[in-house]
């Protein structure tokens, strides 16, 4: 809406705007990726699956602050960095993720920089504004070690929106880099609205870990229009009980999802069984079927319309 200086001045002109936007977070394998998104989980909100499903992003979670909405994605090389030779991976990453993400994260660590951590930042040129995350600061000696490999990415790299020390094990730094993620962030209204958002996460997680192991296992082969449905999560006590189906949109892609003699949903099943293990600390009883339902993509697409993705 044209700004009309007769008005009066809204709130929002008057005071911090507010913030809205995809972050992604990059970097070569063990610089704690992993360990920085568990340190952020806590704090943060899943999308309700319906919304979640439609998109071709992994969403990780949404981060609301008071002037701000984070959502975190995940990046196509970081979902595929095991299965793939690491430069295709760097690459692949680069190249999609600024087209992706409104700010990118590369987490890198503050005890070794690497050549590659170079690489990513010349291919990362040019798109999304690039925040360094120096991790594992904990590692050494005396935290004012850092302060050298400050100076001398900020002047091989004069481009970059921010360079923030952190911890990711303990939290140390991560107020400082969500403010440096947020004053990055363009300006604009939240995506997802309170309803939309909920704090019980493990649902959505679930229907998350196997989507992931869908496109690990399937990789090229993975149907586009796929997406994973939790029927049953029931808790009793340290047991979850957990029933999904993952849903294709045409015949021809059920016996690519269920593999020879039903070996890659078995594949499937176990991997994200065992995750699931891990990740709500418990036992987990997965079963999973595959179901046809045409037409489900058209309703997704549908729900992209209103302008996610
Ligand atoms: N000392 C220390 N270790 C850390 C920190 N953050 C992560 N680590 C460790 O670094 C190793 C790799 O961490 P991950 O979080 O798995 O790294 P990642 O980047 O997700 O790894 P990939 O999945 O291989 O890409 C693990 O052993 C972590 O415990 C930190 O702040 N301090």
């Amino acid at each position: 809406m044209p700004h009309d200086p007769s008005a009066s001045p809204s709130p929002v002109a008057e005071g911090t705007p507010f913030r809205c936007g995809y972050v992604a977070l990059v970097g070569r394998p063990n610089t704690g990726k992993s360990t920085l998104l568990n340190q952020l989980l806590g704090q943060m909100l899943s999308i309700t699956a319906d919304r979640a499903q439609t998109t071709r992003h992994r969403i990780q979670g949404v981060l609301s602050r008071p002037h701000a909405q984070l959502i975190l994605v995940d990046s196509p090389g970081y979902q595929t960095q095991r299965i793939n030779p690491l430069n295709k991976i760097l690459n692949r990453t680069a190249q999609s993720v600024g087209q992706q993400a409104d700010v990118v994260v590369l987490v890198t660590e503050a005890g070794r920089w690497r050549r590659q951590d170079d690489e990513i930042l010349g291919w990362l040129k040019g798109d999304a504004p690039v925040i360094v995350a120096l991790n594992k600061i904990d590692q050494l000696r005396n935290v004012n070690e850092v302060l050298p490999l400050i100076a001398q990415v900020h002047e091989a790299h004069p481009g970059l929106a921010a360079i923030v020390p952190i911890c990711a094990r303990n939290g140390q730094g991560i107020e400082a880099l969500l403010d440096a993620i947020e004053s990055n962030l363009p300006e604009g209204e939240a995506i997802y609205g309170e309803d939309e958002l909920t704090d019980r996460p493990e649902r959505f997680f679930a229907a998350e870990i196997v989507r992931e192991k869908l496109f690990r296992l399937l990789g090229e082969e993975l149907p586009y229009e796929s997406t994973v449905v939790i029927d049953r999560f029931e808790e009793e006590g340290n047991l979850r009980r957990i029933a999904a189906t993952i849903i294709v949109e045409r015949r021809a892609h059920k016996p690519i999802v269920l593999g020879h003699g039903g070996e890659r949903i078995k594949r499937i099943a176990s991997e994200a069984r065992q995750d699931m293990e891990r990740m709500f600390d418990g036992k987990v009883f997965l079963t999973l079927w595959v179901q046809v339902r045409s037409g489900w993509a058209k309703d997704a697409a549908h729900l992209r319309s209103y302008g996610y993705e």
